[in-house]
């Protein structure tokens, strides 16, 4: 049995790490943290989990933490930097879900995230998890970095573009839009229902901490640096991100672009390409670690038009660290995710 601690275990992806890791057959979660929560059994905070998980929450304790085999932060931004160098030193293997070692480069880091990077050395060491493109790095990783929900959908729908080469890497346009379980669950005046209930609209126009994310994950797959104009979106609704992404073919010659995305992911467990003219929903995917896509090229004319959908709890986080660590261990990649989404 793999040993997992988790820290961070009362926010909304900690939660659904245990979800998904209370019927993970070859897991044991051993540890959970909160600071705020201290000695309060997981099963009475949420009760989704009676009868799965027989935990009470802890301090994060270093020695303990320690004992793991693999531990999960599901920490706020900045968190895991501070305890990760000591935490592999001991052997223990990390997955991060927060933005720390993301980026590979700390000056860029810094200017996005507005603080310091303590442990910059690490930076080239983490493994950026996104099996999609890093499998092999994965498995031999000791320290992942869980891609942000957004920098997944908006990847995986421009991977299979850029690889083929037929799309101006310049011309890259993602307009994203997001439950309200992205912006997590600290209190926060913005994310009440009566701010966002029956309301939508725009954030983050002049510059939002994924650009520079999926920018780096993007560049290696184009022969000139991609440009790309991102805007987010706040959707009434709690999870899943739909994200609509548009590219400029280079040549409006005939391509069977259905083909190209249905090759692309042929192999992944967790990218489902819908058939041509298909619309994929955010439903479909609630509560499940999957990305569904589907590619249009409206008019027959040279823009392409991708619709990427996940649950930002799942493939956008959870359950794409739970995936990396099936990964990390050797174990078949759909241990414990074979997930069907929740409809309605
Ligand atoms: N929500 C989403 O859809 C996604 C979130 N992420 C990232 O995952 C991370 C967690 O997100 P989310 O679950 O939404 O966050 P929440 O704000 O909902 O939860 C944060 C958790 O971290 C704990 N925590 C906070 N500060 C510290 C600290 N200094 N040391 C130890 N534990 C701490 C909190 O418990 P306590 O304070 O009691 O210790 C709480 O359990 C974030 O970095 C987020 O950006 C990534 C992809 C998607
Ligand atoms: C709706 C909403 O607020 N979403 C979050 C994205 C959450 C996420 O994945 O961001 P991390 O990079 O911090 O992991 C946001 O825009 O900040």
């Amino acid at each position: 049995m793999i040993k997992v601690g988790i820290v961070g275990g009362t926010g909304y992806t900690g939660v659904e790490l245990l979800r998904l890791l209370a019927t993970h057959p070859d897991v044991r979660v051993q540890m959970v943290t909160s600071r705020g929560e201290a000695g309060v059994k997981v099963a009475d905070m949420f009760p989704n989990l009676r009868g799965f998980v027989d935990l009470a929450f802890t301090e994060p304790n270093p020695e303990q933490l320690a004992n793991c085999d693999i531990v999960f932060f599901a920490t706020p931004n900045g968190t895991a930097m501070q305890s990760v160098p000591d935490l592999l030193k001991t052997g223990v293997r990390v997955i991060d879900l927060a933005a720390d070692f993301r980026l590979k480069n700390p000056v860029t880091w810094e200017q996005w995230y507005k603080v310091k990077h303590v442990c910059p050395e690490l930076l080239n060491d983490a493994v950026y998890g996104l099996p999609e493109v890093n499998r092999t790095a994965i498995a031999a990783a000791r320290l992942v970095a869980n891609p942000g929900c957004y920098a997944t959908a908006v990847q995986l729908g421009f991977i299979p573009l850029l690889e083929a080469g037929i799309v101006d890497p310049k011309s890259l346009i993602a307009d994203a839009k997001s439950g309200v379980s992205g912006a997590g669950r600290k209190a926060e005046v913005g994310m009440l229902m009566g701010e966002t209930g029956e309301s939508f609209k725009a954030y983050g126009v002049a510059g939002h901490r994924h650009l520079p994310e999926i920018v780096q994950g993007l560049n290696p797959l184009s022969h000139v640096p991609v440009q790309l104009t991102f805007v987010p979106h706040l959707l009434p609704m709690i999870r899943g991100i739909h994200a609509t992404l548009y590219a400029t073919l280079y040549e409006n010659n005939v391509l069977d672009l259905q083909h190209i995305f249905e090759q692309r992911y042929k192999d992944e467990p967790f990218v489902d390409v819908l058939p041509a003219g298909f619309h994929p929903e955010t439903r479909s995917v609630r509560g499940a670690n999957m990305c569904r896509i589907a590619v249009h090229r409206p008019q027959g004319g040279n823009v392409v038009v991708v619709l990427a959908v996940i649950d930002n709890l799942v493939k956008g986080a959870a359950g794409q660290a739970v995936q990396n660590m099936n990964i990390m261990c050797g174990l078949p990649e759909s241990t414990g995710l074979k997930l069907v989404g929740l409809l309605p």
